[in-house]
C-alpha cells in the first residue's frame, strides 16, 4: 500500500490527475481498452475538471475508456447528487468516450431490477470470472464509509452479490453499490481522500484495529492489485508517518 500526501485539494486533484494519466498510458501499451470505475461525491469533482482540460483532455486517449461507477445514489441522473450526473457534468460531457463505452446505473429501474442490470452489465463485459477492472477510483465519507457501503450495513460484508441494492435509513435513500470482492479484484484501488473531517476516520481506517462495521474503507484490500491513498495534508494530519 501506498500513501501519497500532497498539500491542498488543489494539489491533490494535480497529483490525481497525474497518476490516472500515467496509469492508462502504461496499461495501454499493454492491451486496447482501459476499464475505470468512477466515484462519486464532493472530492473528484476538481479531478474531474482538470482531466476535462488540457493537458490531461488531449493526453488521454478517450476512445479507449470504457467507464463505470463504484457506486450511484438511487436518484435521476439529473438529480444534483447522482455520482453519474456530476461525472457528465465535471468530465464526460467534455471529453470523447462512447456513450456505448459509458456504463450508468440505471436508477429509472426499480432498486433491485437497477442492482440486476448492472450485474448483467458487468457479466457481459468481464464474462462470468468477474470483473478487473484497470483502476477504481474511491473516495472515503467522513464517516469511513466507501463505495456505498456504510456503517453498520450488511453490504459491507457481502462476499457473494457482485452488485446490492438497499435502502440507507440515515440518509433515507436507496443506495446502489458494486460489493468489496469484486473491487478487490482490480489491478488498482486508488482512494482520494481530503479535508479535515477525514482526518479520524483516515487514521482509524490505515493505522487502528479492523473494525469494518465502524470503518467499511477497511474492507478495501485488492487481493493482487495495488492500493493507493491519495490524500491532502489536512485528512492526513493525524498520521503518525
Ligand atoms: O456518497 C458517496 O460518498 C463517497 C465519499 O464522498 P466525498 O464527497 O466525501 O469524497 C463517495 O466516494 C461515493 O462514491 C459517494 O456515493
Amino acid at each position: 500500500m501506498q500513501v501519497i500526501v500532497k498539500k491542498n485539494p488543489a494539489d491533490l486533484a494535480k497529483a490525481a490527475a497525474d497518476f490516472i494519466a500515467k496509469r492508462i498510458k502504461d496499461v495501454l501499451k499493454k492491451q486496447d481498452r482501459f476499464t475505470i470505475a468512477l466515484s462519486g461525491g464532493s472530492t473528484p469533482k476538481a479531478l474531474h475538471e482538470l482531466l476535462a482540460k488540457s493537458p490531461y483532455v488531449d493526453q488521454i486517449p478517450w476512445l479507449q475508456l470504457h467507464i463505470f461507477w463504484g457506486d450511484e445514489r438511487y436518484v435521476p441522473i439529473d438529480d444534483e447528487q447522482s455520482n453519474a450526473g456530476m461525472a457528465y457534468d465535471t468530465l464526460l460531457g467534455h471529453v470523447y468516450t462512447p456513450e456505448s463505452q459509458i456504463h450508468v446505473w440505471r436508477t429509472e429501474l426499480e432498486p433491485d431490477a437497477a442492482a440486476a442490470d448492472y450485474d448483467r452489465i458487468l457479466h457481459e463485459y468481464f464474462g462470468e470470472t468477474g470483473p478487473t477492472f484497470d483502476l477504481v477510483l474511491l473516495g472515503m465519507g467522513d464517516d469511513g464509509h466507501t463505495l456505498s457501503l456504510f456503517p453498520g450495513t450488511e453490504v459491507v460484508h457481502e462476499q457473494t452479490a457482485w452488485t446490492k441494492a438497499y435502502f440507507l435509513t440515515q440518509q433515507d435513500m436507496y443506495r446502489l453499490t458494486l460489493t468489496a470482492p469484486i473491487v478487490n479484484r482490480a489491478a488498482c484501488v486508488a482512494f482520494l481522500v481530503a479535508g479535515p473531517k477525514k482526518a479520524e476516520p483516515l487514521k482509524e481506517v490505515l493505522e487502528g484495529t479492523y473494525q469494518p462495521d465502524k470503518y467499511p474503507s477497511q474492507v478495501i484490500k485488492p487481493q493482487d492489485g495495488e492500493l493507493v491513498w491519495l490524500v491532502d495534508q489536512q485528512a492526513a494530519r493525524l498520521l503518525s508517518q
